[in-house]
Parts: C-alpha cells; structure tokens; sequence
C-alpha cells in the first residue's frame, strides 16, 4: 500500500491526491482545509522531544497537527527516568477520535512502545484512509536511552519488560519475514539512526557511510518505500550524513555538524517536519531535504540557548528564543506586492549625476518605489554601514523595505530589513540562520534548480535575470523571456525580474502575466539618469498600467 489505507486511485500522485482531497473536505465544509499531520507518539514532559517536537515542528512549518499519545515519559535534558505506556484501547480509543473526525493528510509515527500499540495502528490505517506513512522507529533517543523495543516491528522474540520501559534491551528484536500485518511495508519511509537502523537489522555494525548504504538497501527491501538512515551519531565525520534509498538511487545528503548541546528531538523533528512538507503535497527527496534544512537551521540557530541542567537540551523549533530582538520584529516583514517597482541602488551612477546616495534613494521612493537595494561594490565596510544607516531612516519614514546588497554583516549592524545574495555569495540557508526569522532574503536565481534551493534555503523572494542585457553588471548571463518564464513557473516564491529593464521593456515584461513575477528591479533606468524622481514615476505609472492590462486578460 503505498499511501496507508488507500482509498484514492494509485495512479494520482501524492500532490494530485491531496489536491483532491482538499477540494472534497472544501465542498463538505465549504471552507479550505489546511495539511493535516496527526503524530502517533509518546509525550516527552520536558518538550523537547516526542509529541511536543511534534507540535512544535507541525507549527513552524504550517501544517496543523493533531495527536495520540502512546506513552507518557517522565524525561528531561539529563534522561528518560520512566516511561508509562497507555493502554493500548486507550490508543486505539484516541486513533478512531481524530481519524473518524478529521481529513488527517499523513501520519507520523514515533514512540510505539508494544507490539499491541503497533497493531492497533496498523488496524486504524487500515479503516481510515491517509496519504502517507512516516515512521521513525523511535527505539534509542539521541541521548542514547532505550525508548521502546519493539516499535515499528509487529514480531520479536520476548516481549519489552514494561516497568522501567526504556531500559529494555534492543537485541531482543529479530527480524521476522515481512507480512502485511508489520508496520515497514506500510510506511512511505522509515527514518532511523543508526542505533535504530543496527537493532532494525538485527544488531549489525554500522560504522561507515557504505554501512549505511546497506542498511538503507536492507531496511528497504523489508517494505518502505524509502529509507533515510540518519548519519548524525557517526564518528569522525566533518558533516552530517544521511543516506536516502527509495529502492532505485541512493543520495548522499550533507549537513553541517552544528556544534551544540541542544540536539535532543532532532530525530522526532525531522520526521514530522518530512510529515508536515509531504501533507503541503512536497515529494519524497524534497520533503527530506527542506526537513534537514530546518533541523540544521534550528540547531544552528538555538546552539547557544540553555535549558536544563542535563548534557542534552532541546532546541527551538520556532527559531525565536536566542534572541528577544528577533521576536519584537513587525509580523509579516515582506510582501510580495513590495516587488513591483525595486530600486537597486550604484553609487558611481549617482557620483556621475552629482547626487548623494540618499538624496537618489528618496527621490525614488518619492517616484514610487516600492523597495530599495542598497548594492555597493567598491566601498569601505565602515562608509557602506554609514550610507545603510542613513537610508534606513529614509526608507523606514516611508515604510519602504531596505536591503543591503550581499553583504549581511552591514545587514545585522545596520538593522536593515534584509539582504540580496547570488549564487556565489553566502547561502540563502546561512543568511537565514544568522539574519532570524523575520528578515527579508532574496537569491538571484537563473534556473529552476536554484529557485528551488532559494526556497528550500528559507529565501522570501527570488531576483531572476538577466532578462535583457545589461551595462551594469559585467559578465552578466542573459536567460531571456523564455528562461524568466521557465523559472517563474516553478518557483514556489514570488520573483522580481532584473537586468536590462527600462521604461521601454518593462511593460512588455508585466504584461505577459507570467505566473509568480511580482515586479521588475532596476539599475540604470532609475540611477543613471538626471532626474531619478521623474524617471522612477513613469517606470512606476507604466508598471500600473501594464499589470492592469494583464489582469483583464
Ligand atoms: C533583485 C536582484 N536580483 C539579482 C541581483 C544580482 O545579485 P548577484 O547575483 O549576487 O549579483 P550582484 O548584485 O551581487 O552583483 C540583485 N542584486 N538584485
Ligand atoms: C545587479 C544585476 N543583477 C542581474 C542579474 O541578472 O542577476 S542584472 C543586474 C544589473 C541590472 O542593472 P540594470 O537595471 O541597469 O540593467
Ligand atoms: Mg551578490
């Protein structure tokens, strides 16, 4: 079954499924539904792990989240000092509440902590309908206790002495042949350690990347469609490695190690947020790679923080405790709309005109503006912070968003509302991390592929040129009305298109109503004339004029 308890036809994919579904759960309520995640897992009272991860996780990706509780853990950063398991009618009491009631689009699994808990699942999946299976075989947490035994495995030789719960020796577990009644042939993926993967596995070694390799090959031939062992508690790697089978390729997916204390509920992270962006409709391999993108931005980001006394603390999932100046940021820093007229700024064009950087920047508000890049090439650090500083104050009198070009030191010391990278400056996932939640970040992007990495790397917009060429910027490859419609279309942000454009194109470009293309940027045809307030108001006017004729059509 590839997604639990299928109801809709096989043929559709996970995208055309949910697409269905919604609009079927839309007709009955008349309303939208919203991707739905319920967590099969255990509580863990200090929040960090289990059900609360679950919560946590579902909230900052924006997927509603409802819950089983298959155990209560008495837990904190120091260990697990006892589990008491929930009956297991209790569980199948709770499953039929939510599944009965609600469009839940997949189900995650954590903590199963008996073999009746499992089957009672595996009944509930096979009775409601849902659309995928995520189950991490929580057995060992990442502080290294024993959770629960048998978990996703229906069969093992004895059962889990119950009293002390987590302290139950994993090689008690065997593999049995895999039927229909096992919870891995139902799962869309399974996303063990590599503790979990070793005792899956029936004990063997696992101490290499190859190792891991085959591990993911032999815990796929057991019934997932796919495989992600997870790397983290290998030794002697620089990186974070996790090995990605679904039964054809292998993908060798890197992180950075974060170095840090608060890594406790990474596992239960990852998989529900691999649940949350396979309920928005992501595919496999894109949903894997946007959950470890936001677990390693979260370590990174919450690497600091101090929770508890233990050796291992929680992290924040919602990447605001580090620091309060991030949370009191205005809500909704960026608006797509804010795209239509971008001012991107050069202080040799303004030199040749006689005029200083702010005086341009306010006449192009002025003119209509709707954004303002600061992008300084040649200039000392110290005059490029002076010059942002005294924008800023421009800028935010007319509530015109500022970013610095590249730069995002002189972002963070300015307090600028965000910056715009390339391809060969800092990473739109780095800026993320060290910029917080409510920046602005925009990537230039000239294919799909990038325009992707720009969302998976929590960028707000994408810059895609050049449309025209361009005197401005040297070297500077053009991908033309073809390339800009191609990336528009598969861009999940919203794009300003930039290079060559002037009040001659510009219409053109806005008229073709091409799917996600918000505005145009420019250089020269606002800075490299003698009257920038007059130049900005006809680009402006032309912009109006050709994105209301695009909207009659
Ligand atoms: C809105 C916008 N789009 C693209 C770019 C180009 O950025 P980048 O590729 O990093 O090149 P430089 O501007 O740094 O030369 C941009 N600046 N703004
Ligand atoms: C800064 C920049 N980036 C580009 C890209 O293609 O990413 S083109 C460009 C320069 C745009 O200047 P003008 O409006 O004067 O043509
Ligand atoms: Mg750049």
């Amino acid at each position: 079954m590839a997604y639990g308890g299928v109801i809709l036809s096989n043929s559709l994919s996970f995208y055309q499924k949910r697409i269905v579904m919604s609009s079927r759960v839309q007709e009955k309520n008349g309303g939208a539904s919203i991707p739905h995640v319920l967590s099969v897992a255990g509580s863990d009272s200090g929040a960090g792990a289990g059900i609360q991860a679950d919560l946590k996780t579902c909230a900052a990706r924006g997927v509603y989240c409802s819950t089983v509780i298959t155990a209560v853990t008495a837990q904190n950063t120091v260990g697990v000092q006892s589990v008491h398991a929930v009956p297991e009618d209790f569980v199948a009491q709770q499953l039929k509440s939510v599944l009965s009631d609600m469009q839940v689009d997949v189900v995650k699994s954590g903590m199963l902590p008996s073999v009746g808990v499992v089957k009672v699942l595996l009944q509930s999946l096979a009775e409601f309908s849902v659309r995928a299976l995520v189950v991490d075989p929580v057995m060992v947490s990442t502080s290294g206790d024993v959770l629960a035994g048998p978990s996703i495995l229906s069969t093992f030789r004895q059962p889990i002495a119950a009293s002390a719960g987590y302290l139950c020796l994993i090689s008690v577990i065997i593999l049995l042949a895999k039927s229909k009644e096992e919870l891995l042939p139902m799962a869309d993926i399974v996303t063990p350690n590599i503790k979990e993967a070793s005792a899956l596995l029936g004990g063997i070694r696992l101490e290499t990347v190859a190792d891991m390799r085959t591990a993911a090959e032999l815990l796929h031939a057991l019934g997932p469609r796919n495989v992600l062992v997870k790397g983290g508690d290998l030794p002697g790697s620089l990186d974070a490695v996790d090995i990605f089978f679904n039964g054809e390729h292998f993908y060798e997916l890197r992180s950075s190690r974060i170095k840090t204390h608060n890594t406790h509920g990474t596992g239960c992270t990852l998989a529900s947020c691999i649940a949350a962006e396979l309920a928005k409709g992501s595919p496999m391999l894109t949903a894997v790679r946007v959950a470890k993108r936001y677990v390693e931005t979260a370590l990174e980001y919450s690497k600091d923080i101090l929770i508890g006394n233990g050796i291992q603390g929680p992290f924040d999932h919602l990447l605001k405790l580090k620091s309060g100046s991030h949370s009191f940021r205005r809500k909704d820093a960026f608006n797509p709309s804010d795209l239509f007229l971008y001012a991107v700024t050069d202080s040799g064009m303004n030199k040749k005109w006689g005029r200083s950087m702010v005086d341009a920047v306010a006449e192009a508000i002025q003119g209509g503006a709707t954004i303002v890049q600061l992008r300084e090439k040649d200039v000392e650090t110290r005059d490029f912070l002076e010059t942002a500083k005294s924008c800023l104050v421009v800028c935010r009198s007319h509530g015109v968003p500022l970013l610095i070009n590249d730069r995002i030191d002189v972002a963070l010391a300015s307090d600028a509302d965000g910056v715009h990278v390339g391809q060969s400056d800092m990473p739109a996932t780095v800026a993320r991390t060290l910029l917080g939640p409510e920046k602005i970040i925009g990537v230039s992007c000239k294919t799909v592929e990038q325009a992707q990495q720009a969302w998976i790397g929590g960028a707000d917009y994408i810059g895609c040129g050049g449309v025209y060429s361009t005197n401005t910027k040297a070297n500077n490859p053009t991908i033309g009305l073809d390339g800009l419609k191609t990336v528009c279309s598969a861009s999940k942000l919203p794009v300003v298109t930039i290079g060559g454009i002037n009040a001659s194109n510009a219409g053109t470009v806005m008229e073709m109503g091409v799917p996600n293309l918000k505005g145009v940027a420019v250089v020269s045809a606002l800075f490299d004339r003698e009257n920038v307030l007059a130049e900005t108001k006809k680009l402006h006017a032309l912009l109006m004029e050709a994105s209301s004729s695009s909207k009659m059509q």
